[in-house]
């Protein structure tokens, strides 16, 4: 399938006939810390997909990042608002992070469904992500609850293979190499992360001393 196919003509019940609903993007990630790849990969599909909203989901335990050390919840909530705020389109919410246990999508989108009235929900994901989804809680089922939309990211392949059909779009963002992991490093080895994450992003995570010891 073509990544650039979902271009906004073609995009799942774009405005046209019927009632109006609320279009409600999601972007779930563990953001530790949130960088503009991520910020990217919403501004670009929100502009494509006509969406009214992005919230922004911080997972609360990332049950398949038990590998590595995982910063507390609330700073990967402060940084994601942090990051976001100054886009009147984006939000952040807590539902993740305030539930118990390990976080899975299922419930996430389950909580958006049940807080959010007449709206489609999109959940936005990067390739990476993507391509391990059929492994998450209940994947048949999440495809009942929301449009996925996948973006390229460099080094992944972008692909719907073994996904259900009309429930899956790929798209095409701006390539920036950049992540989570990356600017861990970089914060440890004292290289700068300027430029990668946002500018009160840098600020936050020297005022709270993060990744220092990593
Ligand atoms: N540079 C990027 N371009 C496009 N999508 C991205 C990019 N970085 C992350 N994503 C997507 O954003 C979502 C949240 O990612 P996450 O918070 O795990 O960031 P990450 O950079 O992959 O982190 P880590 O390096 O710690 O694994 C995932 O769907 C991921 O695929
Ligand atoms: O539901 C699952 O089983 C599941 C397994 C792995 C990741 N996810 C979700 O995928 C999103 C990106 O996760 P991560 O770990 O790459 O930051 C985030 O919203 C996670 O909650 C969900």
């Amino acid at each position: 399938m073509g990544q650039q196919e979902e271009q906004a003509g073609t995009a799942p019940g774009v405005p046209g006939d019927g009632p109006a609903r609320r279009r409600l993007g999601v972007m779930g990630g563990t953001f530790d810390p949130i960088h503009h790849g991520h910020l990217v990969a919403a501004s670009e599909v929100a502009a494509l997909f006509h969406l009214d909203q992005v919230v922004f989901v911080p997972t609360g335990q990332p049950w398949q990042k038990t590998h590595e050390v995982v910063s507390p919840a609330e700073d990967r909530y402060l940084m994601t608002v942090i990051a976001t705020a100054s886009n009147p389109q984006f939000s952040v919410s807590r539902i993740d992070i305030d539930r118990p246990g390990k976080t899975y999508t299922i419930d996430t989108l389950r909580d958006l469904r049940n807080l959010n009235e007449d709206t489609d929900l999109f959940f936005i994901t990067g390739a990476d992500a993507l391509s391990q989804i059929l492994g998450w809680r209940d994947a048949t089922e999440l495809f009942s609850l929301a449009h996925f939309i996948g973006v390229t990211r460099p080094g992944h392949d972008l692909t719907d293979d073994g996904l259900p059909e009309g429930k899956v779009s790929l798209v095409e963002v701006p390539a920036l190499a950049i992540s989570s992991t990356d600017c861990r490093g970089r914060v440890a080895k004292g290289d700068p992360v300027w430029y990668l994450v946002p500018d009160g992003v840098v600020r936050y995570i020297d005022k709270r001393q993060l990744y220092r010891g990593q």
